[in-house]
């Protein structure tokens, strides 16, 4: 169904930073809707376009292949959309609206919001109305995969009844919080990547089978209400 079918209920699950096709395996048999592949060198979760392909060949249909870039120049870009099968663009860096729009030329994409202090949610999402999702972040150093959460609470109540079907929850989500994340955000899709891994960069088939299960859990507790 892809990451950003949106259906209260039933949460959609990315998993973020794979890099081995152990992983995407172990991510698909524990029911994941999407799986992110960082094209950031610095990154310790970073692959390679043709490294990425050979694992996107390995995705069953209505799974997303996620391309997340920071600040890409367009050869960067090209060589990604050139050897991987992305269906769905996440931009993490400083890119501008207009940069996105470029870039995703007609497919669909989303923007990371790093949250901080003081996020302006409301000039966020209309500075960015054309992208298909928001995922919200945590602001840390490297852009992202910080293994942090930002407060929750800071989110505009309004901002989140007008957005949800197009928010995707990360920064900082593990077994332990994301159902509290559910019942607070009910948003379309979580996104997780340290929260599943046993040292960084290093995926835990465990934890990925048991975060979704939290997820799952959190969305019966949701049903039954
Ligand atoms: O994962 C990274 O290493 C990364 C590096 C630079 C920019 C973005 C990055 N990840 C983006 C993601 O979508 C992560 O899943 C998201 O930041 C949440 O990560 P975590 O807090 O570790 O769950």
């Amino acid at each position: 169904m892809g990451l950003l079918t949106y259906s209260p209920g039933r949460t959609r699950v990315k998993i973020c930073g794979l890099k081995t096709s152990a992983d995407v395996d172990s991510a698909v048999a524990a029911g994941v809707d999407a799986v992110g592949f960082v094209f950031y060198p610095p990154s310790v979760r970073a692959v390679s376009p043709n490294i990425a392909a050979q694992l996107i060949s390995r995705l069953p249909v209505g799974v997303d292949a996620v391309g997340l870039v920071v600040n890409a120049t367009d050869e960067q870009f090209a060589a990604i959309r050139a050897a991987a099968s992305i269906t769905l663009w996440q931009f993490h860096g400083d890119e501008t609206p207009e940069r996105c729009a470029q870039l995703a030329a007609g497919e669909p994409w989303m923007k990371a919001a790093r949250v901080g202090t003081g996020f302006a949610f409301d000039d966020f999402s209309l500075q960015y109305g054309q992208a298909n999702a928001f995922l919200l972040d945590a602001l840390v150093e490297g852009y992202g995969g910080g293994g942090v959460p930002f407060d929750w609470q800071g989110i505009p109540q309004t901002w989140v009844s007008e957005n949800a079907p197009r928010v995707v929850l990360s920064g900082g989500l593990n077994v332990h919080n994301v159902g509290e994340a559910i019942a607070r955000l009910h948003p379309c899709a979580v996104d997780v990547s340290s929260g599943v891994e046993i040292s960084r960069g290093v995926k835990d088939p465990a934890l990925m089978a048991q975060f979704i299960q939290a997820v799952r859990a959190a969305d019966a507790k949701t049903s039954s209400q």
